[in-house]
C-alpha cells in the first residue's frame, strides 16, 4: 500500500514583487520636473520581481535545502512561507504557523542571554514553568558558556556565531510543525553545526518540516534528502539533494 504524506506546505504558482520607493532612474531636477509635468505614474517608484511563479509541496518529516546564487530569492521565498511577506500572486498554505529563524531574529542586546532566552521562549508561546526549566538546558545547547559566564552578560558582547547559536538553540527548543531556517547554522563551529544537525533531524522525527536556505552545501547536503534550487525567482530543479547539489555545483564552477 502507498505510504500517505501529509502535506505541511503548499507552495501554488506565488510570486513576490517588491516596490521599492524613491528609486527614481531619472534623479535629475529635469527628470523631477518632467514627471511633474507627465502626472503620469510617480516614476520613483521601481519595482524588483523576487520570485517568479514558484510552486511546491512539502511534507511531514521533509527537511528541504534552498539553494542558489545571492538574490535568487531564497529568503524572500521563505518570509512569504513564514507569513511575512504577501504574495502578490498565488498562494501559500502551511499547517500551523511556521517558525522562522534568521539571522536577524530578534534579540535584545542590552539583556543577558538568559533574559533573551526566557523571552524567546514566552514568545514562542511557551508556558512559564516549561520556560524556567528549558532555560538551562537552552544555554547548555547553544554552548555560549563553555569559555566562561556568557550567559548573564548583554547579547551585544557576544560574537556573531554566539549570537546565532543561541537564536537556534532558543527555536529548536520547541516542536515546530513547519521550521524556517535562514543561514542561521552557517556562522557556528564544526562542533554546534553537529549539534544542531543532530537537532533538525529529531525535529523531523517529531513529524516537522524544516527548510534550510544555506550557501553552505555540506551543511544542506547533511540534513537535507530533498532541495530545492532557486536561480532569478524561479525553480531550477526540485529533487534530490546529491542530484540538485551535483548540477548546482557544475553550474557555480561553469559560470
Ligand atoms: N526589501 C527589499 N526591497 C526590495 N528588493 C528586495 C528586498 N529584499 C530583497 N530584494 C530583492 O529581491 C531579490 C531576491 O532577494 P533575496 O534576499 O530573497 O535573495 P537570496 O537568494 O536570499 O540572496 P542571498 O543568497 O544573497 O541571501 C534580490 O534582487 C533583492 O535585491
Amino acid at each position: 500500500m502507498a505510504e500517505t504524506r501529509i502535506p505541511t506546505v503548499v507552495v501554488d504558482d506565488v510570486h513576490i514583487v517588491y516596490r521599492v520607493h524613491g528609486a527614481a532612474k531619472d534623479n535629475s531636477p529635469l527628470g523631477a520636473l518632467r514627471r511633474i509635468a507627465s502626472r503620469g505614474p510617480s516614476a520613483t517608484v521601481r519595482e524588483v520581481h523576487a520570485v517568479k511563479g514558484v510552486s511546491f509541496v512539502a511534507h511531514e518529516g521533509e527537511a528541504v535545502g534552498l539553494i542558489g546564487t545571492n538574490g535568487s530569492g531564497k529568503s524572500t521565498l521563505l518570509r512569504a512561507i513564514a507569513g511575512l511577506l504577501p504574495a502578490t500572486k498565488g498562494a501559500v498554505y502551511t499547517k500551523g504557523q511556521p517558525s522562522l529563524l534568521g539571522v536577524n531574529a530578534a534579540m535584545m542586546a542590552d539583556l543577558s542571554g538568559e533574559r533573551n532566552v526566557v523571552l524567546g521562549c514566552l514568545a514562542m508561546g511557551m508556558p512559564k514553568g516549561e520556560v524556567r526549566t528549558k532555560t538551562q538546558e537552552i544555554i547548555d545547547f547553544s554552548g555560549i558558556n563553555e569559555r566562561g559566564d556568557f550567559s548573564s552578560l548583554p547579547m551585544r558582547t557576544y560574537s556573531s556565531g554566539m549570537g546565532a547559536r543561541l537564536r537556534f538553540s532558543i527555536a529548536a527548543a520547541k516542536k515546530h510543525e513547519v521550521l524556517l531556517i535562514d543561514e542561521a547554522l552557517a556562522t557556528g563551529d564544526a562542533k554546534f553545526r553537529k549539534r544542531s544537525e543532530d537537532r533538525v533531524r529529531e525535529l523531523r522525527a517529531g513529524a516537522g518540516t524544516v527548510f534550510l536556505v544555506s550557501h553552505s552545501l555540506s551543511s544542506v547536503r547533511d540534513t537535507c534528502e530533498r532541495t530545492i534550487w532557486l536561480e532569478s525567482g524561479v525553480i531550477r530543479m526540485d529533487g534530490p539533494t546529491d542530484e540538485v547539489l551535483a548540477a548546482y555545483e557544475e553550474f557555480s564552477t561553469a559560470k
